[in-house]
């Protein structure tokens, strides 16, 4: 079996007197993974991120990152925030010299140099100049330069033109398949996540309600239109269903096989996040890969 990249056991989150931002989150995520976390506003994805790069503390149950605590783990963690913060008084070349200086032996020069490059941006240009967008690549660079075993992206390519998305996303992927890094990052854009990533924990009002590699969980559902009511989809777990003219159609968790009656087939990753994040009440799925394994 790989090594774990992050292992959660109840772990929960509560800010001051809220409620819990995240509640009883149990899951694995092997070592290798390009993992997207997907959920709703509020839904506690932040929360994770930050928990795993050792920013915030749990308040109950346990974090391990690449198999030690996160602050052990930091010098082998690289962490963009989603405000991506950067000092707006450097310019982009001291930014990267200072990245150098916090990981000597680490540190890949030439590669945050390129990142930079590619965006066409000025060496000598003040942080706080750049447009989001611009600033974005930068705290990439960073990232990227670093040469983590974990990278742990909070919505890194939101404020990115659909070009540079395009490319620094294809950056992200070679580098992590040439080094064999995990990468874990929350994402609204399904499109982007379809194409690059492998593995998927859905998280919705502080739970994991998906967890494992996304051809599992899609191979676990079925999209099934029929002249049938809801109703007679038992035994089966029914996400969510909708009534059309020509009867239903709805997005299930076949138990057993299906009644010839209804005409299945693959859903999409899309139909699978929207059907789970419209019916949030829907039982939660880990696969075998993303259980934590319970040493007996
Ligand atoms: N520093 C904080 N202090 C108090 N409450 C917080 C803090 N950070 C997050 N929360 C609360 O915790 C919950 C989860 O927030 P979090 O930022 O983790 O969600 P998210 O899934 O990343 O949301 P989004 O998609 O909007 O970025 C929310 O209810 C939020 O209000």
């Amino acid at each position: 079996m790989t090594g774990s990249a992050i292992e959660a056991a109840a772990l929960g989150k509560t800010y001051g007197r809220r409620g819990p931002a995240l509640d009883d989150c149990s899951f694995r995520l092997p070592t290798g993974r390009i993992c997207a976390v997907v959920g709703p506003n509020g839904a506690g994805k932040s929360t994770l991120l930050a928990l795993a790069a050792g920013l915030a503390r749990p308040t109950a149950g346990r974090l391990t990152v690449l198999g030690t605590t996160p602050a052990a783990a930091r010098a082998r963690i690289a962490y963009v925030a989603q405000d991506k913060p950067l000092h707006p008084q450097l310019s982009i070349a001291d930014t990267l010299r200072l990245g150098a200086e916090l990981n000597p032996d680490r540190w890949d020069a030439e590669f945050a140099q390129r990142v930079v490059e590619e965006g066409e941006l000025d060496p000598a240009a003040r942080v706080r100049t750049l447009s989001g967008g611009q600033r974005t690549r930068v705290a990439l660079a960073l990232a990227l330069g670093k040469r983590a075993e974990l990278l742990l992206l909070d919505e890194p390519m939101a404020d990115l033109d659909p070009l540079a998305r395009h490319q620094l996303m294809g950056t992200l992927m070679a580098q992590a398949a040439e080094h064999g890094t995990t990468v874990v990052m929350s994402s609204h854009i399904v499109g982007e996540l379809a194409d690059s990533c492998d593995h998927l924990l859905l998280v919705s009002g502080g739970r994991i309600r998906l967890g494992g590699p996304i051809d599992d969980l899609v191979a676990a559902h079925c999209l099934v239109t029929g002249r049938r009511p809801a109703a007679e989809l038992a035994p089966h777990t029914v996400v969510e269903s909708r009534a059309t003219g020509r009867g239903t159609t709805a997005l299930i968790r076949p138990d057993g096989p299906i009644a010839a009656d209804w005409e299945a087939q693959e859903p999409s990753l899309e139909d699978l996040l929207l059907a789970h994040l419209r019916s949030p009440g829907t039982p939660a799925l880990l696969t075998p890969e993303a259980e934590r394994k319970v040493a007996r």
